[in-house]
Parts: C-alpha cells; structure tokens; sequence
C-alpha cells in the first residue's frame, strides 16, 4: 500500500480504546463555562427557600405564615395542609418507603423540611423562612439505633404504628424496618464454633456525607399553554425522576422533559429523590412562574442523603494455619427517619453480601436489621451506592483481626485465602458469581512495589526503638485486597420501584462521518464525553474526536437508569459497544454493495471494510456514511443510526490491592502517609488518564472518611457537623502522592471486557487508611478502634494503650 497511513497510525488517530486521551469537557469547565442548574436563568423565575426544623423529634402544633406572606416579594408559603389535597404532602422513596414531603403534624430529624416559602428574590425567600411561625412541642429523641429497638422507645414512625408488614418482610418492632438475611446461618455458626481459631469484633462504619461541591437543586417549569413540565436538576438518573414525577403528578410523561445539566459532582448525594423537587414542582404549576432551589452547603449535610451507619457484627474462623473456614455477619443499619436508600428492590441492604471480599470462604451467613432514627434519611451511597465499601471495610477488619489472632501476617492470611485465578468464574458462598479476577498476580505486584518485607523490617525496628525511647513515632502498614460488584444490574434480579436496571444508547452517524450518541447515563465528573466516544471510535472506526455524546435530557437521549454504583462503563459502556456493532454491522452491508463484493468477502481494519486479500480495495467508515444517506442502495434503508439497550448477564468484578505505609504521632495524633500505594484492576482500561483521575479523587474521599469526616449527632439529635468549620474536606495540603498501579483482567462477559472503576479506590481505600491506623499499634495490643481516625481519636487510642507514659 502506498503512502497509506498503516493499521497502526490510523488507529493511534482514533483516540479510541486505550488512549490517555484529554478530556473534552475540561476546556468549558477549566475555563467557567459549565452550565450548571444554578446557572440556569428564566425570565420571572421565582426562588424557593425552606422552613427546617430545629427540633429531632417533636410535634407541629401550628404553622403561621402570615408575617413571612406579609413580607413584599413572598408569592406563597406551602405547607403540608396545601400538599395534602394532591396527595403530595408524603411521597414514595425509592426503597419502598415513604416519607414526608412538609412536616405532617411532626418532624423526625433535624433539617427536616417543615415549609416551602416561594418569592421573588432568593434573599426575599431567604428572610421569608425567619417570619414563619412554626410551634413544636418537643418529644424524645432516638439517635442510638439499639436504644430505638428498646420495647419503650419513642414510637417515631406514628403513620406506621400498626404496621407489622414492611415493603422488605415482617416489621417486629415499631422502629424496626426490615430484617434481611442471606446465607446459611446454622452452617456458618457450626463451621466457625468448631474453628481452632475464632475472631469476633464489632466493626462500625460511621454516618458520613458525600458532600459534593455542588449542592442540590432544581429548577421547575411548567408550560401551561401546552402543559409540558421542564425539570432541570441535578439528577444523577434523570430518567427515574421524570417517570417518578409523571407517577407522583399524574402529568403523563410524554409532557414531562427533565434536564440534568452539568452536574458538580454527585458521588451518591444526587440519586435520590429530595423534598424541594416536588415542593417546586407545585410551586411552578400553581404559581405559572418557573420556580428554582437550590440548597445551601449545611442543607446539603443536614438533610440530604448520608452514607453508611452500619454497625457491623463479625465472626471469623480460622483453622490454626490460617485457612477461613466461615463468616457471620450482624449489622445493626441506622436508617434515619425514613427509608430513602436507592438500592435495588430486592436488596435492602445493596450488595452487602459481598462481604466475604477477595476470600474463598467456604460457608457464610449475613444479616442486617434496618432501624429508623431521629436523623436524616438517605444512606445510599457515597461513591458506593450499595454498601460495598461497608463490605469491604467489614472483611478487611475482620482478616486484620483474625491475623492478630492467629499471629499471623495479614498479607499471609490474605494470599493463603484468596479465590484463586482458575476457581473463576466463582460463586460465593452468598450466592454471586465474581465474573473474573487474579488477585495473587495483583497481591504479589502490590507487596514487591512497596518492598513489604523491608516495610515490615523497618516497622520492627521503630517499635524497638520507641520502647527504648528513642522515637515517639509509630510505622502502620495498612493492607487491603478489594473485590467491588458494579454495574447493576440484569434486570432479572435488580429493579429501583419496578425499573429494570438496564442501560442504553443511540448512535447516529452524520454524512460526513462525524457522529452524535445519546445514553440513559449522566456524567458528573467522570468525563464520559471522552470516554465514551473511546469505546464507539474503536467500535465504528470514527475518530472520538468527531463524536459528540450528550446525556441528561429525557427528550433526546434513550432511557437508561443513570450513574451511581460504577454502572456507566458495565452497562451503558457495553450498550455503546453493541450499538456501535450494529452500525459496523450495516456498514458492511453498504461497503459490500460500493465494492460489489460479498458481504462476506470484507474483513474490518480499524476504520474501513477492505476486501480480504486486496486491501487496497476498501470504503472507510466515513465514505459508507456517506454513501448511506445520498446513494440508493438496494434493499438497505437510508441513513446510519442504531440504538442499544443493554441487559447485562452479570454485574463486573473490579478488584484491587492497595497500601498505605502511615507515620502516626503518638504525642499529638496526628498522621502523615509516607507512601500509598494503589493497584487497580477494572478489566480493559478505556483511558488510563481518566482511570488515574478516578482512582486520586476516590482515595481523596477515602482518605476524608477514614481520617476525619463524619455527620456527628449529640443526643438531642442535632447535627454537630454541618458546616465545613467541622465536617473534614481534604485540600490538597492534606492529600498525599498517591502511587497507581494496575493489572487487566477483562470481564469475558463485557463486549469490550470493561469493568468499573470509579467506586474502586473508595471501597479499597478506607479500609487501607484505616488499617494502616489499626496496624500502627498493633505491636502494643489494639485490635479495633473506630473510624474516623481524626487526630484526636488517634491520640486517645495511644492514651488508652498506656503510650503517653
Ligand atoms: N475500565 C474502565 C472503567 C471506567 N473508565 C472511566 O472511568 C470513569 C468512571 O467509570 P465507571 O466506574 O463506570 O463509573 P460511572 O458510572 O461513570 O460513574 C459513577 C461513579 O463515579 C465516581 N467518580 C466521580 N468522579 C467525579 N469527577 N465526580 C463524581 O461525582 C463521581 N462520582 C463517583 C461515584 S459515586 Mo455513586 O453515585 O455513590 O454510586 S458511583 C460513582 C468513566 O469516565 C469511565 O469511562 C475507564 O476509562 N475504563
Ligand atoms: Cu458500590
């Protein structure tokens, strides 16, 4: 061939799979172009603002408004007795649950929403909200999930006294939600008491917040000439709102258009369903204006989703070398007020049963009992929708526990117990079917890369020295080997409130070869305008730099079930993979034609279809675009579109090794991470760039969590962590370097082999930190102390070992 670029160039031009390409939309959000909900401005927009409670528990006895509608630039103030008429006052959650949309003759938390007060200026509704009368009457207030079980306790939940059926089993005490249990309880019980070793501890997982830089908020407006509702917001699965709106309003969707614009950051926060969208829903159709909210920064950590409160229960057995020969599982979930997780229907407790981790564990039993408080509801996710990271902390404790007990070094535990490569595809004894994984190859490039051995030397030799008095600080070596599950899900077994968890995309190729696709996912961050048009650029032989991908607007992009859980890349990746086959599969039929050769006689080379054996003979993909929409071709339909909607057989399997080497303080408390070491393995890397991203930012809010970061309550039930004065956000003076690494191992069920990777270096990293705490003092005989590790917690726990002489 001449002058031809060769395979190679052409596919380098691609900037398909593999490539570190940069992100495109970084040019807009570098340079403040963005366009965010609250960048969103329409004539006569009104603002809303909402009246919270002060009070945890206590009863509503009356509501005045008159002073805040006195107020010039007040249009209206909503309460529950206005919703109530359009049975709007409470509304479902996504777990199956309701809960309150206005205070409903009582408040259940702190921050709970009492009154909507609708204005023309945002600082008008602002001031409004101080002018409303709101009397309480204080009633006993629950914060402690085992004391609300208590058969006296504060009846919280009054709508559901009575209720002894909940929407996940029999309900046994009037704060008890659900009770579910995977597993076999007698077998694992018998296989772990007749164990020569047995580790028991009780592992807590503290409330925190995924505490995005963008709050939440929406703006709703609705057309009454032509009754079209538009709802932009920040909506992670903009798809769900517009058929939970349609539902909720009995507005057919058809006339419902919900817009995620560019969202900043939403790790979880943004999944669920949030009082001020239905508030300024009504707001817009009863007013005819276009209504906007938007929450402020201590709104946002009082109120919205939280993460984690799981009280995990643990029993390990060992036999004296160290083989696992079961797990028991307890937990004890502090759901909050109401039940708003946004896990699949059939799992109450997301994919909690992963918790036997990378470990082939021969028998297991888990458990977990859902409890409501006086806090705020919530608890999906924070880059984990479904208590993956709780899994994954809970075994990672538990093994670290267990080697403690067996003398053992944990890294030694881990690799004697590890599933190995050719059990795979494997299924654990809580019934899921790890699609593919190496993770002694992962392990032993993880401890080589760090020098364990000398880690461990070096470890030794400083607590010899401390007990000489020579140093006052400690070396922790913090381990963890990680299997995630993301990607939910096939639909035969996960559903969010009856929709099926598939996912999807459309492609249309224009006549000149360039190319927009549309998916059910929405980006938040994660830099899908470049990865996806990676996938469809090896797919279909069109560079990604002349592919638009556009998400979030209900009225051109495909139904999907949108982003959280690292679903994107396992579902909506795969549907953009199968989509781009179907347009390859047409083109080939339209190369056929063009070269009058058979079908059969073309084979693929990276952008065209040659003819085998002649490869100078060949139509490129934007030759056959063209070709498609202006030539008429025989029994082919015009034009170069496809469309895929993709049910996955499995969810994917990422996994990863990871190690924190942590200089702690014993004086002061505090802590400084010498060295992080992080392996990730997500199957076939689309961009390696991005990937880094991912993996920095998701071990940044690691670090947040385990160091520092929680929504603390006092027993009144206020929020002792609402503003950033007290909940922890790392800055980059508290980030340390991290070290990335990686294996491939693709998931053979995934069309480009694809798992997810965003959730990865959150569920790996707590654990890491944590353990690297715990593994500090280990030497001196601590087991377990619980998160956050913040300096002065480190400091008690070395108070408490008899450290500070
Ligand atoms: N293998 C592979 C995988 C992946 N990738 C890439 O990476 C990323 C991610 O992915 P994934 O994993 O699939 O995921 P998605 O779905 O997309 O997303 C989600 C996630 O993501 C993460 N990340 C991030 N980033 C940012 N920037 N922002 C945000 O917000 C965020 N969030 C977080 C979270 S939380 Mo949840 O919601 O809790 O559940 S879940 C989550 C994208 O771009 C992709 O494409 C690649 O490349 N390769
Ligand atoms: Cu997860």
């Amino acid at each position: 061939m001449k002058d031809l670029p060769d395979s190679e160039e052409r596919r380098a031009n691609l900037k398909g799979l593999g490539c570190a390409r940069k992100r495109v939309e970084d040019a807009r959000f570098t340079q403040g172009k963005g366009n965010y909900v609250d960048d969103i401005k329409l004539p006569g927009m009104l603002f809303g603002d909402f009246v919270r409670s002060p009070y945890a528990h206590a009863r509503v006895k009356s509501i005045n408004a008159e002073a805040a509608l006195a107020l010039p630039g007040v249009i209206a103030v909503l309460t529950a007795k206005d919703l109530e008429p359009l049975g709007l006052h409470w509304m479902p959650t996504l777990a199956g649950d309701k809960q309150m949309v206005l205070a409903d003759g009582k408040v259940l938390f702190q921050g709970q929403e009492v009154a909507f007060v609708v204005a023309t200026d945002r600082y008008i509704a602002a001031d409004a909200v101080e002018l409303v009368e709101v009397d309480y009457e204080d009633l006993p207030v629950v914060v402690d999930p085992f004391k609300a079980q208590a058969p006296d306790a504060p009846v919280l939940r009054e709508d559901l006294e009575g209720v002894t059926e909940g929407a996940h089993g029999p309900r046994r005490h009037h704060n008890h939600i659900f009770t579910w249990e995977q597993g076999d309880a007698a077998g694992a019980n018998a296989a772990i008491d007749g164990s020569e070793v047995i580790a028991e501890e009780t592992i807590y997982y503290h409330r925190t917040h995924p505490c995005p830089l963008e709050t939440c908020g929406c703006v709703a407006s609705m057309d009454k000439i032509n009754g079209k509702l538009t709802l932009w917001g920040t909506f992670q699965a903009p798809h769900v709102v517009r058929t939970v709106a349609s539902l909720l309003s009995g507005i057919d969707e058809h006339n419902i258009r919900v817009v995620s614009p560019d969202i900043g950051g939403g790790f979880g926060n943004k999944v669920g369903v949030y009082p001020g969208y239905v508030c300024s829903i009504v707001a817009t159709i009863v007013t005819g204006k276009p209504v906007k909210w938007v929450e402020d920064r201590m709104e946002n950590l009082m109120a919205t989703a939280f993460a984690r409160d799981y009280w995990m229960k643990g029993r390990i057995g060992a036999t004296k070398d160290g083989r696992i020969t079961g797990l028991h599982a307890h937990v004890t979930a502090d759901h909050g007020a109401f039940d708003a997780c946004a896990d699949p229907t059939k799992f109450p407790a997301g994919f909690f049963h992963i918790c036997t981790g990378s470990y082939d564990i021969p028998v297991a039993y888990c458990a977990v009992d859902g409890v409501y408080t006086n806090k705020a509801p919530g608890g999906v996710a924070y880059r984990c929708s479904f208590r993956v990271t709780e899994a994954a902390y809970f075994i990672e404790r538990m093994i670290e526990i267990l080697a403690i007990k067996l003398g053992m070094d944990a890294a030694e535990l881990r690799r004697i117990n590890f599933i190995r490569a050719d059990q795979f595809p494997y299924t654990s004894a809580l019934g899921w079917e790890y699609d593919s994984g190496d993770y002694h190859t992962a392990w032993d490039k993880a401890l080589k890369a760090v020098d364990y051995e000398g880690l461990r030397r070096e470890q030794a030799e400083r607590v010899e020295a401390f007990r000489r008095g020579e140093t006052r600080k400690l070396l922790g070596i913090g381990l963890t080997h990680f299997t995630e599950i993301v990607g939910a899900g096939p639909v035969k077994n996960c559903d969010i409130l009856g929709m099926g968890m598939f996912d999807s995309c459309e492609i249309r190729i224009h006549p000149t070869g360039s190319a927009i696709a549309r998916l059910g996912t929405i980006s938040q961050g994660q830099g899908h305008a470049t990865t996806f048009a990676q996938i469809l650029a090896s797919e279909t032989g069109i560079p990604a730099d002349k592919i638009t991908i556009e998400e979030g607007d209900t009225d051109t992009a495909p139904y999907g079930l949108g982003t959280y859980g690292s679903r994107s890349t396992p579902v909506a990746g795969a549907a953009t993979a199968m989509a781009g086959r179907k347009i390859r599969a047409k083109a080939q039929m339209i190369a056929a034609y063009l070269l009058e050769v058979h079908d059969d006689d073309l084979e693929w080379d990276v952008d065209r279809f040659a003819v085998k054996g002649a490869p100078e003979r060949f139509k490129t993909m934007a030759e056959i675009a063209y070709a498609a929409y202006n030539q008429a071709i025989p029994g082919v339909e015009p034009g170069l579109e496809a469309v895929s909607y993709y049910d996955p057989p499995n969810m994917t399997y990422p996994f990863g090794a990871y190690i924190c080497v942590m200089e702690i303080d014993v004086d002061t408390g505090e802590h400084e991470i010498r060295q992080f070491y992080a392996l990730d393995d997500c199957g076939t890397r689309i961009n390696p760039m991005i990937i880094e991203g991912q993996v920095h930012g998701g071990l940044t809010e690691a670090l947040a969590i385990a160091m520092g970061q929680e929504i603390a309550y006092d027993d009144m039930g206020n929020v002792r962590t609402g503003t950033l004065m007290d909940f922890f956000l790392p800055t980059a003076w508290e980030t340390p370097n991290y070290q990335t690494d990686w294996t491939e191992t693709p998931s053979p069920h995934h069309p480009i082999g694809a798992k997810g990777v965003g959730e990865s270096p959150n569920v790996g990293g707590v654990p890491a930190f944590s353990n690297a705490v715990h593994d500090a003092f280990r030497a001196f005989g601590l087991t377990q102390t619980h998160m956050p590790h913040d300096h002065w917690r480190i400091w008690r726990t070395a108070r408490d070992l008899g450290l500070h002489g």
